[in-house]
């Protein structure tokens, strides 16, 4: 993404050409650079090196629809743990979350930092978007602006603790296959700490497992960038929020902690969501969660999303974040169409239990 202004329009068709046909890509010369990486994943490090005790003083809020954030631990398959921190621009909520300046000298300085950095990088990949979708380049700039009430973004400290010595299934993941459900995420990942992995191209019919899995290997300095389902809603499915998963290390490969930085990029709660063609209806984020939790309550009798077969997941993904069959008629009955009436509350229920979240044992 180097010399940006000289060379937007080539880089505008290169990130369309990626973002319509995979979904996920690596960027470089993006204007964040090693050293602030480094120091990124070293304050996530001082929040989570902390004892338990003083991390859980910053309990995960999960009160409003995907918009979690504080300090959680999931549950993953083969009792494995992901702990991660998850912070959002300063907020009335977030105000609550940040530790203690005595337990954490500087973190919410230096996250909120970290996460200013991020929001230009993504401001400029989202200004390319609007104008390979046909839009004014600053369409999407208002929707994410970190100093609005209502923002929605949130990054991730992430840390899967060691497996090492440890016995597991094969197969067994880090984190099971989802699509991602925001606007846009940016990944950061450590060199030497492989396992995310993507299936592009996912159709209902065809089991995950029977596709190929392809690496996204850590690239030092790159950012991995994939689209999330309300992009691929915003952008009448022409950007494509792809499945993803990270897999556990092969026996020769490096079974310490992994960490990785995800930020969240997403449309305030009060932006209304329509493609240019107008392809679905007008609808917000928390209604698009909304509906994917009656659809699930509905058709999945409120089965977890881990215990889903591939099948499952890719019915879910395909219809309700956004496949041509979309509908708020899905769920007719359930949920009114209207934005008043749609309840925060099963969006919620539905968002924690597909990450899981749970309240560290002990
Ligand atoms: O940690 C990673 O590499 C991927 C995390 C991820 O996919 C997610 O949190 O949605
Ligand atoms: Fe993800």
């Amino acid at each position: 993404m180097g010399d940006f202004d000289k060379r937007k329009e080539q880089i505008t068709e290169e990130l369309m050409r990626a973002a319509t046909d995979i979904g996920f890509f690596q960027v470089v010369n993006h204007g964040i650079s090693q050293a602030e990486m480094d120091q990124a994943f070293a304050v996530g490090h001082r929040f989570l090196e902390l004892p338990t005790d003083v991390k859980r003083k910053r309990p995960v809020d999960k009160s409003n629809f995907a918009y979690i954030l504080g300090y959680s631990t999931e549950d993953l398959s083969v009792g494995t743990l992901r702990e991660a921190m998850f912070c959002g621009f300063d907020n009335a909520r977030m105000s609550q979350l940040w530790p203690a300046e005595e337990d954490c000298p500087h973190f919410k300085r230096d996250t909120l930092a970290w996460m200013h950095r991020c929001h230009e990088v993504t401001s400029r990949i989202m200004s390319c978007f609007a104008t390979g979708l046909g839009l004014p380049e600053d369409y999407f700039e208002a929707a994410l602006d970190p100093a609005a009430p209502d923002n929605q973004t949130a990054m991730f400290y992430n840390h899967y603790p060691s497996v090492e010595g440890k016995l597991f299934p094969e197969g067994a993941l880090r984190i099971a296959a989802h699509t991602d459900f925001e606007l846009l995420t940016l990944l950061f990942q450590r060199p030497g700490q492989a396992g995310l992995e993507v299936c592009p191209g996912i159709a209902a019919g065809v089991s995950l497992d029977k596709r190929p899995w392809t690496p996204i290997d850590p690239i030092p300095g790159a950012i991995t960038i994939n689209i999330g389902d309300a992009l691929q809603y915003w952008s009448d499915d022409r950007l494509k929020s792809t499945f993803h998963r990270v897999r556990m290390p092969r026996p020769e490969e490096y079974k310490g902690p992994r960490r990785s930085i995800a930020y969240f990029a997403n449309a305030r709660a009060s932006t209304i969501l329509q493609g240019p063609l107008k392809k679905y209806p007008e609808i917000t984020f928390p209604e698009i969660l909304a509906q994917k939790a009656a659809y699930r309550e509905k058709h999945f009798d409120g089965k977890d999303f881990d215990d889903m077969t591939d099948e499952e997941k890719i019915q879910l993904h395909g219809k309700l974040a956004l496949g041509p069959e979309f509908s708020p008629v899905d769920v007719e009955g359930e949920f009114p169409a209207t934005r008043a009436a749609v309840p925060d509350k099963p969006a919620l229920q539905f968002l924690s239990q597909i990450r899981k979240i749970a309240p560290i044992a002990g």
